[in-house]
């Protein structure tokens, strides 16, 4: 491991019974870097957040964040990450400020820290006047902000986003987006997956991985370059990954519903 690394996977391997969702995967961002994981459904990317976020042990081989091993020192890791998951993990019978209290109690952030804390986020968030409102009454890109807005409130190093624009509309991609993109001048490490290459085209480097394994990883420039299959980043992936579904059992219905899910991008 290179000390100077933010995120490091040493030979990353978690299997499910037979199956082997990350397989002895080795990856690193540098501090400060904006790293996109591609990859086609099931490759292992939500398996490899987990992981490095300490949710979920690995089978074996090691993940370290800020050189601390996720396995040995869970508790400081999460101390010095932020992470949004796939799954939206907002308390919809809350307000959007008592969402952010509660994060803001179980990081010890407190008294006059946590009001400002608060306020600080809200405004990041571009959510003042509906801080007392429902996060139920609230539309997919107000949560996403939201979500991001309270995995920043404790000032993390790193940060963790799983397919963090999933869902939204077009306007509510591309204002998380800005927010996200703007996240580099703090010098925050992200390590995002996506299956929007417009998104991975705008990070520093992009990791391509399938079947739990590292398939490439480089700039999007020098990805593009190589001209794999043609001169976009989205045909470098589909020559690497291949055309095929990866949700073979999947109906034509079930794939209709998680096409719209994602926001109706074209991803394979
Ligand atoms: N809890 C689990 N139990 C059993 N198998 C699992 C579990 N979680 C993931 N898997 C399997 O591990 C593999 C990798 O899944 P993972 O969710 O990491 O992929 P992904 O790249 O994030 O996919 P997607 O793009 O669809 O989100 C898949 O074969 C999946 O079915």
């Amino acid at each position: 491991m290179k000390p100077a690394d933010a995120i490091t996977c040493e030979a990353l391997t978690r299997r499910f019974g037979d199956t082997v969702a990350v397989d002895g995967l080795d990856l690193s961002v540098r501090p400060g870097e904006m790293l996109a994981l591609l990859g086609p459904n099931g490759a292992g990317k939500s398996t490899t957040v987990h992981m490095l976020t300490t949710m979920l042990p690995p089978t074996s081989g090691r993940g370290r964040v800020m050189g601390l091993d996720v396995t040995r020192h869970a508790r400081e890791v999460r101390s010095l990450i932020g992470v949004v998951f796939q799954e939206p993990a907002l308390d919809d019978r809350l307000t959007a400020w008592e969402n952010l209290e509660f994060h803001a109690v179980l990081y010890g952030i407190a008294g006059r820290h946590r009001r400002e804390a608060i306020q600080r986020a809200l405004e990041w968030a571009e959510l003042q006047g509906r801080a007392h409102h429902l996060v139920r009454t609230f539309s997919g890109g107000m949560k996403r902000r939201l979500e991001l807005a309270r995995a920043l409130m404790h000032g993390p190093a790193v940060l963790f986003l799983d397919e963090p624009t999933l869902g939204l509309d077009p306007q509510g991609r591309r204002k998380l987006w800005e927010q996200i993109a703007a996240l580099r001048s703090r010098g925050v490490t992200t390590l995002l997956t996506t299956h929007n290459m417009l998104e991975a085209e705008q990070c520093d480097r992009v990791a391509i991985i399938d079947r739990g394994q590292l398939l490439v990883v480089d700039t999007p420039s020098a990805l593009k370059e190589r001209s794999l299959g043609g001169p976009t980043l989205e045909d470098v992936f589909l020559q690497l990954t291949g055309r095929q579904l990866r949700d073979p059992d999947a109906s034509p219905r079930e794939w209709l519903l998680s096409f719209g899910r994602r926001g109706g991008e074209h991803t394979r």
